[in-house]
């Protein structure tokens, strides 16, 4: 497996490294991962997340334990764990189907390396594509508002929606961002912060109940978010809480993109009733967990419900900025989700 480098993953010398993204924004700690138990841990804890990227450190895993010498039933089993570990972000499954796949071939090894390889690098052009896109929506000066983390910590490359935003930074549009820190886990305040540190984006962090105010004051002029699953008519899920930015975007008449590549899109599920969603441990909700150990600030047996995404229907969704181009409401309800093409 040859050398590649990610915000949140990178291989070297074969192995698989993985950044703890729970220790983000005060600790940057690599985590050696050579085991499936190990990746399913890991994803389901967060330590790596982000639908793409998900997709690309299991795909990886995999193709590393093909060169540890594990069978092919062996591979396939490992590849039904990893699918498991989290139920509502497509690349995953998609990344795993293309893995298995390669099962079949005679030299399975060097298949399968090649398309774990193969996976990462076109996630990283697919950012790239979706960045131009999006970034050419923006115009100069805008107040942009962001939801969880899309940034090259959630994929291979810059990102989906944060990338949108990196991007018009670059070409000196003068942008800010109001980022979302997005309940429970604090994605936009741990991760999305950190990375606008990091690229010297304007950004001011806000609680997700403070959005509406600022959409009614005015100093909102368009919204990007991310996507784990876009189902063939548009609706899609993301981290919870997207559902209320669609709803007062709408209210106030605010732009409103979801930003994904190709590999999101499921024409499997024919709208948002059928994407499974996954619910998490209490926990989350009850208090907040670090390297100081637990917090609860809530009673510790309070009944909790703990979606970890919602769906947006796409009646509130202005355009789907993907790595071909951005899809209007017209052009995604005469079914152009359904026969994407890869620019
Ligand atoms: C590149 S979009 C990533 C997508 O995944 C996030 O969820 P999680 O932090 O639970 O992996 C969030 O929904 C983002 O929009």
């Amino acid at each position: 497996m040859k050398n590649m480098t990610g915000l949140s993953i990178k291989t070297e010398q074969g192995q698989l490294y993985i950044l703890d993204q729970t220790l983000l924004p005060h600790q940057q700690r690599w985590l050696h991962c050579q085991q499936v138990e190990q990746m399913v841990v890991m994803i389901q804890q967060l330590q790596v997340r982000g639908a793409p990227a998900i997709g690309i450190a299991a795909s990886l895993l995999l193709a590393y334990r093909a060169g540890q010498g594990d069978s092919r039933a062996q591979l396939l089993c490992s590849a039904e764990v990893l699918r498991a570990s989290r139920p509502t972000a497509v690349n995953l499954m998609n990344n795993l189907d293309a893995m298995v796949a390669t099962l079949q071939q005679s030299d399975y090894v060097s298949a399968a390396v090649a398309c774990a390889e193969q996976l990462f690098a076109e996630d990283v052009q697919l950012c790239l594509q979706m960045a131009e896109h999006g970034a050419a929506l923006v115009q100069p000066g805008e107040r942009l508002l962001t939801h969880c983390n899309t940034g090259g910590l959630a994929t291979a490359g810059v990102g989906t929606a944060l990338g949108v935003v990196r991007l018009a930074q670059q070409q000196g549009k003068g942008i800010k961002v109001w980022v979302d820190e997005t309940r429970p886990l604090l994605q936009g305040g741990r991760l999305t912060a950190w990375e606008c540190e990091q690229l010297g984006i304007p950004y001011q962090l806000i609680c997700d109940n403070m959005a509406a105010m600022l959409m009614a004051r005015g100093e909102v002029d368009r919204i990007f978010v991310g996507s784990d699953r876009i189902a063939a008519n548009g609706d899609f899920a993301n981290k919870v809480g997207t559902y209320n930015l669609a709803v007062l975007a709408h209210y106030h008449q605010i732009p409103f993109y979801v930003v994904a590549p190709h590999t999101t899109v499921d024409p499997s599920c024919s709208d948002g009733s059928q994407i499974p969603i996954e619910q998490r441990p209490a926990a989350e909700v009850r208090g907040v967990r670090g390297s100081f150990g637990q917090v609860y600030w809530a009673p510790e047996q309070a009944p909790v419900f703990n979606p970890a995404f919602d769906v947006t229907p796409a009646k509130l969704v202005t355009g789907w900025v993907l790595d071909s181009g951005v899809l209007d409401q017209v052009a995604v309800a005469a079914g152009a989700l359904t026969r994407l093409t890869v620019s």
